[in-house]
């Protein structure tokens, strides 16, 4: 077993209003498609901070009150293993302002389920609409909830 395998710390932010969310298109070449927008941990970043900032930097809002809601691990194509924490925010201040990143559109949740997701991203989907439990645990290939 590797103890030492590095990962790299992401996160990723569902910013609803009333009934719209805020979707991202990402014009990634390697996981493109309809997410929410997010992005890494940078070091020495607090988990809180850097969500604020990403959401910021890809949308243009600064978010109030992201509420962690869940966690996946996943490895890419490089087996570099990810941690995803993911957040709800439902207060923000700023105009809305799309990146380099893709396109931003607010979607009803019918709307987004029916969009053109990024690869696996419905497999996320249930842990920011799950309104029983607060927290989750996505793991890997498996896709369980815990
Ligand atoms: N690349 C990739 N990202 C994924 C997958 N699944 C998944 O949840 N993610 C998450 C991790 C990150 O929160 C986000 C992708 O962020 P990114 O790699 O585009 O990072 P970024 O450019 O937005 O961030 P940054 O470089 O600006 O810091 O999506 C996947 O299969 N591939």
């Amino acid at each position: 077993m590797n103890r030492t395998e590095p990962v790299t710390l992401t996160n990723m932010c569902m910013i609803k209003n009333k009934d719209k969310i805020l979707v991202l298109n990402r014009n990634d070449p390697v996981w493109p498609g309809i997410t929410f927008p997010g992005g890494h941990v940078e070091a020495h970043e607090s988990f809180h901070d850097s969500v604020v900032r990403e959401i910021k930097e890809e949308t243009g809002l600064t978010i109030k009150n992201p509420r962690l809601v869940g966690v996946k691990q996943f490895y890419d194509n490089n087996q570099h293993r990810y941690l995803v924490f993911f957040y709800i925010a439902t207060e923000y201040t700023g105009k809305l302002q799309a990146s380099s990143e893709g396109e931003l559109t607010w979607l009803t949740k019918e709307e987004l389920l029916y969009s053109p997701l990024a690869y696996n991203f419905d497999h996320d989907l249930p842990v920011y609409f799950d309104k029983n439990i607060s927290e989750h645990l996505l793991d890997g290939e498996r896709d369980e909830l815990f």
